[in-house]
């Protein structure tokens, strides 16, 4: 919690009890509305200039990502100048925002993309289970940004959570949050992941969005990528009324990160109709608004490449995500 006063309406201290009536007492979701919304953005679509616009924003605010075990130097060397020139052939497309991976790898991402403008993401927290002791989280969450992680993607503790120990989630966040400070600099940016596919019901996914605000995230994010459903139009739109009304009640501004299974540019396009429809333009930026993606961004290029020149490129053009 901030140390200024409260607004009205938040709880008043940390302990379990005032955070478990604060997070119960908050509206329950519209399941039905919050699925027909979601339906209803399949049916719309972005013309000529506003979708060539979306789709550079698009892959401005991509987190190009891999988490596999099988990670290698080399894999996150190539990954890394695909982020710095996502088309060789093309200055103008522009940079994504971040690459993103596990914490072993980002002395890598960092030599890698020094000197360019993309952020290093790590995973911490012992992802993607999150079953660890505390200490060992932090001391991941530490090296990971002694080695250079502009930026930290944590998880929370699924079962504390489900098992009502809002505690435990909110007080955990606050240290990892705290090991992401940098000596005479920044702290890294702390993106929390609920993996909401794990959450049982949406009530629950506003409940821990409003949790991990509370606590001090710079950002919420859907998922690990490794739980089906990942990022859905609905837990979108759920999270990004979360931070919308957490600005209104608090003055702090929260971004939010879909990441998960986005694949597709019709995918991401309506991620951003939701956001501008949501929260409005404030959200529109790769400050406040990211897709995590291990294989989005391939797509975003042919459909750039299409759009300017009324043709696919051959499917060997690019490089594989
Ligand atoms: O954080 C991002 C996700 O792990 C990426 O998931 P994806 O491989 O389904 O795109």
């Amino acid at each position: 919690m901030p140390d200024t006063a409260p607004a009205p309406g938040l709880p008043r201290s940390t302990d379990n009890a005032s955070l478990r009536a604060f997070l119960h007492g908050l509206p329950g979701v519209d399941e039905v509305g919050a699925r027909a919304r979601a339906a209803a953005l399949a049916t719309r679509s972005l013309k000529t200039t506003a979708k060539a616009h979306a789709i550079d924003l698009a892959i401005r605010m991509v987190d190009l990502t891999t988490l596999e075990g099988a990670d290698t130097p080399g894999k996150v060397r190539a990954l890394s100048a695909k982020a710095r020139r996502p088309d060789p052939d093309d200055r103008d497309v522009p940079q994504v925002a971040a690459v993103c991976v596990y914490p072993d790898l980002v002395p890598v991402a960092v030599d890698a993309l020094r000197g360019s403008p993309v952020a290093v993401a790590s995973v911490a927290t012992a992802f993607p289970a999150g079953r660890a002791p505390l200490a060992a989280k932090l001391a991941d969450t530490r090296q990971a940004v002694a080695d250079g992680a502009d930026e930290i993607d944590m998880v929370i503790d699924r079962g504390a959570f489900l098992a009502g120990d809002y505690r435990k989630v909110h007080d955990e966040i606050v240290a990892v949050r705290e090991a992401c400070a940098r000596p005479g600099g920044e702290p890294a940016h702390l993106k929390v992941i609920l993996e909401t596919g794990e959450l049982a019901a949406y009530d629950n996914v506003r409940r821990a969005s409003w949790l991990a605000m509370l606590a001090g995230a710079d950002f919420i994010k859907t998922s690990t990528g490794k739980v089906t459903p990942a990022a859905t139009l609905p837990v979108t739109l759920i999270m990004l009324e979360a931070v919308r009304d957490f600005r209104a009640a608090t003055g702090r501004q929260v971004g939010v990160k879909p990441a998960g299974g986005i694949r597709t540019t019709k995918d991401a396009l309506r991620h951003l109709v939701l956001v501008n429809e949501t929260t409005g333009p404030d959200w529109l930026d790769p400050s406040w608004f990211r897709l995590g993606a291990s294989s989005l961004l391939n797509d975003l290029l042919m459909q750039r490449t299409r759009l300017a020149t009324g043709t696919y490129p051959g499917p060997d053009h690019y490089t594989l995500d």
